[in-house]
């Protein structure tokens, strides 16, 4: 098998399409069929830095209840939604009003509404470290069985998270546990999303979400089907359409991988345009590092042909300076 370098020089960025690898088997101790899944994704990362998982576990169930929950609750009014305005909250987790973030400097602002949420256990007398401590979201009280739908589908999409990094690991001729202790202490952020058709809004510079790359280790998306709006960038500058397959997730590798692999993953440059003409949402979960790892090159990934790109930062650092560009805060 090549290096991991030499398969960065082969890399095929000009991609056409995104991948589908099917997760049957990634709880498998069969070394065997876990290597040529790892193979698949280490394909997938170098090449393209997006790819869709399907039968992942999570059941259908969980996504319809939490999809419902969301589009009720961006449909309250907006002084509602407004009393709990990531503005306000402690910890900035909460509401976001359409157009109070920008992903792109050079668009005036990302035509989304949002909720944001980290995970908490879901009966609050259980004080779970895994979970990340109790009480850390603010709720809103117009929508009582909203939590819980909320925490119910983190929960499970939090744990296809946990079994993909080892997959992560063996794609980069690693040990297994290579990013467990990397990631023990993480909390993933999620949010639940709602686009407006973009008919009717559009101004100038302004679309769903801008051109930008995500910042943690990976993501994994929910799309509503039947409604086309997200597209990745191929090293061509096309955009390449990445449409809602139902029964999926897309998975995205963030800045910090892109970092750890000195380029080698790639943290794809991608955008949300909602042309459908109906209302859209969208799911995403940012599945980061610890924030005291620091994001130093993994052995294989520099030579002297390819030398270190990256300062080395924290993942905290790193995520902070990006808050501060996209949201002001
Ligand atoms: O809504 C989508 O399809 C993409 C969302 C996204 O890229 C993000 O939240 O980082
Ligand atoms: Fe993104």
């Amino acid at each position: 098998m090549s290096t991991l370098i030499e398969s960065a020089e082969m890399a095929r960025t000009s991609f056409q399409s995104i991948p589908i690898i099917d997760l049957t088997n990634y709880t498998s101790r069969d070394s065997a069929v876990q290597r040529a899944l790892a193979l698949e994704i280490r394909h997938a990362c170098i090449d393209v830095g997006f790819f869709y998982v399907q039968h992942h576990g999570v059941s259908d169930t969980l996504v319809e209840e939490f999809l419902e929950q969301s589009k009720e609750f961006f449909a309250l009014p907006l002084q509602d939604k407004l009393k709990i305005s990531n503005k306000t909250t402690p910890n900035r987790m909460g509401y976001s009003a359409l157009l109070s973030g920008n992903n792109d400097p050079n668009n005036k602002g990302d035509l989304q509404e949002g909720f944001e949420m980290v995970g908490e256990p879901l009966d609050p007398l259980v004080n779970d470290a895994e979970a990340g401590g109790v009480g850390r979201n603010t709720w809103p009280e117009e929508l009582p069985a909203f939590r819980e739908a909320a925490l119910r589908y983190y929960h499970a999409v939090y744990q296809v998270g946990k079994r993909l990094l080892p997959l992560f690991a063996l794609a980069l001729d690693l040990e297994a546990d290579f990013f467990e202790e990397k990631t023990n202490n993480a909390t993933a952020l999620m949010r639940t999303l709602f686009y407006p058709p973009q008919e009717g809004h559009v101004g100038d510079r302004v679309i769903g979400i801008g051109a930008h790359t995500d910042w943690e280790c990976f993501t994994i998306l929910w799309q509503e089907p039947g409604k086309q709006a997200l597209q990745v960038l191929n090293s061509q500058k096309e955009w390449i359409d990445a449409p809602p397959i139902p029964g999926t997730f897309v998975v995205n590798l963030g800045d910090q991988f892109t970092r750890w692999t000195n380029g080698i993953f790639k943290s794809t440059v991608h955008r949300a345009i909602n042309r459908s003409g109906q209302q859209r949402y969208s799911i995403p979960l940012f599945f980061g590092a610890n924030w005291d790892a620091r994001l130093d090159p993994i052995p294989g990934c520099v030579s002297p042909e390819r030398p270190l790109q990256y300062e080395v930062i924290t993942a905290g650092e790193y995520v902070k300076a990006k808050l501060a560009e996209t949201y002001g805060h």
